[in-house]
C-alpha cells in the first residue's frame, strides 16, 4: 500500500499546497474532476472572461443614453468560447502534466476517492493509499431540482453552459444567486432574450436589501425578470427546444419557452462524497466539513492533528480568494506542525460580476442594527454615483455606494455598492476594515482624485454621521 507524506484531494486550491518544501518527500495528489478545479475550469475564471466581452457587447444600450450611436453587429461566440477555453485547457492540462510527469515527488491519482480512516483513503480504481497528513480541498458541486426534464440536453449548469455551441436566442436562468446574476448579464449583453426566474423574491439574498432591491430593479429594466417561481418541470418540445414550467406559491403557474436553460439553484460541498463517517470527520449543518480556527478536521469536537481541510468543502463563503487564503494557512501547518497559524476572516469581501456588478464586505444595514450592542448607534450613508462629477459624465442613474458605521467609535462595519466597477470601488472599504482604519481617517486623510469614480466613495465617508475626534483630519 502506497504511504506518502502527504496526501491532498482536489487539485483547485489543493494544488498550491505542494510547495518547494515537499521536494524531498512523497506526495499524492488525488483528483477524479478536470485538474485545477472549479475557479480555473468552470468557475471564476471562465465566467470572468466572457462577463468582459459582454459588457462590451452591452455598451450600445448605455452609450445611446449619451448621446452616441452604436449597434452591435455580431457575437462570435463559438470564438469567444474556443479563445476562452483554448487558452484554459491549456493551463489546466500543462498543470496535470507537470504534477504528473514532471514532479518524480508527486503522484497524481486521477480518480475521486473516498476516506476509509482519518488518514487513509481508497480510490474508486481500488488503490489504498495512506499519509502522514491529509488534506481534505474537494469543493463543492451543483445542486439541481429534481424535477421531470433536468436531464434534457438544452438543460446546464455552469459546468457545462460556457461550453455550448452557438449563442441561443432565448436563455431561462432559474436561481437568483451570483451564478445565475452573473450568466444573466452574459447572455443579455450577447443579445439573448433572457428570462430569469427565482423562487424566492429576493434576488441576491444576504446583500443589503437596498443593493438587492436596486439589483432586482436594474435586471428587471435589462431582461425579463419573474420573482417567487419554483421550477416544476422542463419539458421537450420536440423542436429541439423547450418548454420550462414554474408555480408560484399559489400554484399559479408561468411557462416560458428557450433553446437553454441555465441551473443555479446553489452549490453543496462535496462532504456527501468523501466517506467522512469512516474516517470519523465532523460534519457542520450547512455539510461542510467541521474544522477549527487552524483549519484541522475535527472529529468528536476535537481537531486532528495533520488533517485539514479548505476552500468550498470546509466554509461557508464558497469564494476563492478564502480558499488561497486558507491554503496559504494549511500550507504554513503542514510545514510547521509545532507553530500552527489560524485563519483570519476579517473584511471577507465578495463580488457579483453582472451587469450591474455588486460588491460587498462586512454587515448589512439589518445585520449590524440587530448585532448592536445596547446603546450602540449604527450609522449609514448611502450615495448615488449620479451626485459626483464622474456620475454626471456617465448620467449614470443607478449606481450607489452605501455604507454601515458605528457612529461613537467610526468604526466600519459594512460597505455596499452597487454600479461600474464596484468590485474596484469596494476595495479601499476592505483595506479600511481589515486595517481597522476608522471612517474619519479614510475619508479624510488620504486624497481621493478628483473628478475620479472614487469620489462616490469618498463623500458617502464624508456623509456618516460619526463621531469625530478633535484632532480628526480636516
Ligand atoms: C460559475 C462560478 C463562478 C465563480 N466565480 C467566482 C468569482 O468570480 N470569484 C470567487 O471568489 N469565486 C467564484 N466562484 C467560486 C470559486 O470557484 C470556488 O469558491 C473555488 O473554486 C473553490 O475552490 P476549492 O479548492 O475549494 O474547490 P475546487 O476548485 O472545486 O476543487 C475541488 C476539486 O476536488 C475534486 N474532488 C472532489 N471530490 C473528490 C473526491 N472524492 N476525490 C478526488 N477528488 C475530488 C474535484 O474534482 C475538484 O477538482 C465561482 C464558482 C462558480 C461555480
Ligand atoms: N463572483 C463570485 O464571487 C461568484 C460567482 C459565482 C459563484 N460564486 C459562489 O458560488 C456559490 C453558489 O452560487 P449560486 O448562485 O448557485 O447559489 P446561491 O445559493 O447564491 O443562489 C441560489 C438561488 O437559486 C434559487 N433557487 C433554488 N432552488 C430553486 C428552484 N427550484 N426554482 C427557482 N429558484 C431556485 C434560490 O432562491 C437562490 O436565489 C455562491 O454562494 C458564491 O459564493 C461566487
Amino acid at each position: 500500500m502506497p504511504h506518502y507524506d502527504l496526501a491532498i484531494v482536489g487539485s483547485g486550491s489543493g494544488n498550491s499546497l505542494i510547495t518547494p518544501y515537499w521536494d524531498n518527500k512523497r506526495v499524492a495528489l488525488i483528483d477524479g474532476g478536470v485538474f485545477g478545479g472549479t475557479c480555473l475550469n468552470v468557475g471564476c475564471i471562465p465566467t470572468k472572461m466572457f462577463v468582459y466581452p459582454a459588457g462590451l457587447a452591452a455598451a450600445h444600450h448605455e452609450a445611446a443614453r449619451l448621446g452616441v450611436d452604436l449597434s452591435l453587429d455580431k457575437v462570435h461566440w463559438n470564438g469567444i468560447r474556443d479563445r476562452i477555453f483554448g487558452r484554459i485547457d491549456s493551463i489546466s492540462l500543462a498543470g496535470r502534466d507537470y504534477r504528473a510527469k514532471e514532479l518524480d515527488h508527486v503522484d497524481l491519482y486521477e480518480d475521486y476517492a473516498r476516506f476509509t480512516g482519518p488518514r487513509a483513503l481508497r480510490t474508486e480504481s481500488g488503490v489504498d493509499i495512506t499519509a502522514e497528513q491529509v488534506v481534505v480541498a474537494a469543493g463543492s458541486r451543483a445542486v439541481l431540482p429534481d424535477v421531470p426534464g433536468i436531464g434534457l440536453p438544452q438543460v446546464h449548469t455552469s459546468d457545462t453552459v460556457m461550453r455550448i455551441d452557438g449563442l441561443p436566442e432565448r436563455v431561462v436562468v432559474v436561481g437568483g444567486g451570483y451564478i445565475a446574476a452573473e450568466f444573466a448579464g452574459i447572455f443579455h449583453g450577447f443579445g439573448s432574450v433572457v428570462t430569469q426566474v427565482n423562487r424566492s423574491r429576493r434576488l441576491l439574498r444576504g446583500h443589503d436589501a437596498d443593493i438587492s432591491g436596486r439589483f432586482a430593479a436594474a435586471a428587471a429594466s435589462r431582461w425579463r425578470l419573474e420573482l417567487g417561481f419554483s421550477l416544476q418541470s422542463i419539458k421537450d418540445t420536440g423542436t429541439g427546444t423547450v418548454e420550462v414550467n414554474f408555480a408560484d406559491a399559489e400554484g399559479r403557474p408561468l411557462c416560458v419557452p428557450a433553446d437553454v436553460v441555465l441551473l443555479a439553484t446553489g452549490r453543496v460541498p462535496n462532504t456527501d462524497r468523501l466517506g467522512v463517517e469512516a474516517a470519523g470527520f465532523d460534519v457542520d449543518d450547512d455539510g461542510t466539513l467541521a474544522v477549527d480556527a487552524r483549519l484541522r478536521v475535527l472529529s468528536h469536537g476535537e481537531p486532528l492533528d495533520g488533517v485539514y481541510a479548505l476552500g468550498d468543502v470546509a466554509n461557508r463563503y464558497q469564494l476563492k480568494h478564502v480558499a488561497n487564503r486558507e491554503a496559504r494557512v494549511v500550507a504554513h501547518n503542514l510545514e510547521h506542525p509545532d507553530r500552527l497559524r489560524r485563519i483570519d476572516y476579517t473584511a471577507v469581501p465578495a463580488a457579483v460580476f453582472s451587469n450591474p456588478q455588486v460588491a460587498s464586505v462586512g454587515l448589512t444595514e439589518e445585520e449590524a442594527r440587530s448585532r448592536a450592542a445596547g446603546g450602540t448607534d449604527i450609522v449609514t450613508a448611502v450615495q448615488d454615483y449620479g451626485t459626483t462629477a464622474y456620475g454626471w459624465a456617465m448620467e449614470d442613474g443607478e449606481g450607489v455606494v452605501k455604507l454601515v458605521a458605528e457612529k461613537s467609535s467610526g468604526r466600519l462595519l459594512g460597505a455596499h455598492i452597487l454600479g461600474h466597477e464596484a468590485s474596484i470601488l469596494l476595495q479601499p472599504l476592505v483595506q479600511a476594515m481589515a486595517g481597522s482604519v476608522p471612517v474619519h481617517e479614510l475619508a479624510r486623510g488620504p486624497y481621493w482624485i478628483h473628478p475620479a469614480l472614487t469620489e462616490v466613495v469618498e463623500n458617502a465617508l464624508l456623509a456618516l454621521d460619526v463621531d469625530l475626534p478633535e484632532d480628526a483630519p480636516l
